[in-house]
């Protein structure tokens, strides 16, 4: 384990009870930037995602990405003394994080109103399929569920086809970043509340009249939804219905992705008038660049098949490198298609840290130096380094409820269901 420098969120305290992806998420960014992530997981089995995608052992590379930089603890909610465990955490915290699904947390005897007692300082992040009010509140759901709702779903793939899911549930991540975004503006307002009561305890200033609320809530269709740029502005000034445009970027062109000679492809995002040009001039087709009937981007995609015909009878006569080569001489925002084997030999990743090794244990046995992602954003010029990858089920068990909560040794038998 690395230790870094003072880190952004040193000192914040943040319970997560998240499973699967979405609070998981928000939890592993605030832990990426310092702050103690206690993580309660369900006795014996856990968070779900400690199998997904599982290959070897029992803990997937997935669980160890996600959760890396907290601590695990295995503690029962449904039991009184696992309520009374998080109440007292809460206490001395300034986050909580969950997604559970609306109304889980309230029947265990822990919603907001409760949390806010034991601790009326305390930040709740909640993340849910549909929001904690309206009618689908009480829905449960996964990210694919609520990115067709929140409307993405029906702009990816081809338009001849049935839509597709793109190929990570990126509607958890999305909520995930939101809700660490909410959490991180409370915190900084709260921390603002407080000097500006400090300030006025010296001064004559009316101390500010309420209190804001500290309970953030995100949706997962709603992160989606905010994702979809003017389309619903689009629809009310226009009457477009848009749906997905397979690689290409709707009403902006040509923009896509071209086969190469070789097999490969390329993406080409010649997206702006004075690049069209250029774009143009390198693929050898000075006229469509000189044709004033394509100046606009309008215009542009009215002919997007000829002009997407025009680029890959060009690309098809050369190699990716060959044609990419050619495209970044002439200043034409263009790259390749990654995959992981590309990715962990590209110097753009290695030189800012973005892929960093490290040994793991899947469980049952360690594998040395296996390639985990690096922390986003960068703050400086690389990548913090990973502090510790997710942890063992219930590696904190101990450290949390004895050490800092005083808990027996029986009382934790009890939360943690073990014999
Ligand atoms: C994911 C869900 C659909 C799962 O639905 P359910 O299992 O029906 O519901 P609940 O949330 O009410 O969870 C109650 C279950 O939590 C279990 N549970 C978990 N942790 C604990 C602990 N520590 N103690 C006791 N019980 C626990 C408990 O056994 C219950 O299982 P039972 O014994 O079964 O009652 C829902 O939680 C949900 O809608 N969450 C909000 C949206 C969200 O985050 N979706 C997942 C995105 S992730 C994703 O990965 C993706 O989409 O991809």
């Amino acid at each position: 384990m690395t230790t870094p420098g003072p880190l952004p969120l040193d000192g914040v305290q943040v319970i997560e009870l998240g499973n699967y992806i979405a609070a998981p998420t928000t939890g592993r960014l605030l832990a990426d930037f310092g702050a103690e992530v206690i993580k309660i997981e369900r006795p014996h089995t856990g968070d779900e995602l400690r199998n997904w995608r599982l290959k070897k052992g029992n803990v997937s590379m997935l669980y160890r990405t996600i959760n890396r930089n907290k601590k695990s603890v295995e503690l029962d909610l449904r039991s009184e003394l696992g309520r009374r465990a998080i109440l007292d955490l809460v206490a001395e915290s300034d986050v909580l994080v969950e997604n559970f699904r609306p109304g889980t947390l309230e029947k265990w005897g822990l919603g907001p109103d409760v949390l806010s007692e034991a601790n009326p300082d305390i930040i709740v992040t909640r993340i849910s399929a549909f929001g904690q009010t309206g009618p689908l509140s009480r829905r449960p759901g996964f990210a694919a569920v609520a990115e067709a709702f929140s409307g993405f779903r029906n702009l990816v793939g081809d338009p001849d086809r049935a839509p597709v899911r793109v190929g990570v549930s990126i509607g958890d991540s999305i909520a995930g970043l939101y809700a660490a975004f909410g959490t991180v503006m409370s915190l900084f307002q709260r921390l603002a509340l407080r000097d500006a009561a400090n300030a006025t305890e010296s001064d004559s200033t009316p101390p500010t009249p309420q209190k804001p609320t500290r309970h953030v809530d995100v949706a997962l269709h709603e992160a989606m939804f905010s994702m979809l740029e003017s389309l619903i502005p689009d629809y009310g000034a226009y009457g477009d219905e848009r749906i997905r445009s397979g690689g290409r970027m709707e009403g902006i062109a040509p923009s896509n992705a071209y086969l190469c000679g070789d097999g490969g492809s390329i993406v080409v995002a010649g997206n702006g008038d004075g690049i069209f040009k250029r774009y143009m001039e390198a693929i050898g087709r000075p006229d469509l660049a000189a044709d004033q009937s394509l100046q606009t981007n309008a215009a542009r995609w009215d002919r997007r098949d000829e002009l997407d015909s025009a680029i890959e009878e060009w690309s098809l006569q050369r190699s990716t490198d060959e044609a990419l080569g050619i495209l970044e001489s002439a200043g034409v925002p263009a790259g390749p298609i990654y995959s992981a084997s590309d990715i962990v030999n590209e110097p753009q990743f290695i030189e800012r840290d973005m892929i960093q090794y490290l040994e793991v244990s899947t469980g049952v046995e360690t594998l040395q130096d296996v390639g985990f992602p690096g922390i986003v954003p960068v703050i400086g010029d690389k990548s913090l380094p990973i502090r510790a990858l997710g942890p063992d089920l219930g590696a904190d068990t101990d450290e949390i409820l004895a050490q800092r909560l005083g808990m027996s040794a029986d009382e934790i038998r009890t939360v943690t269901k073990r014999a």
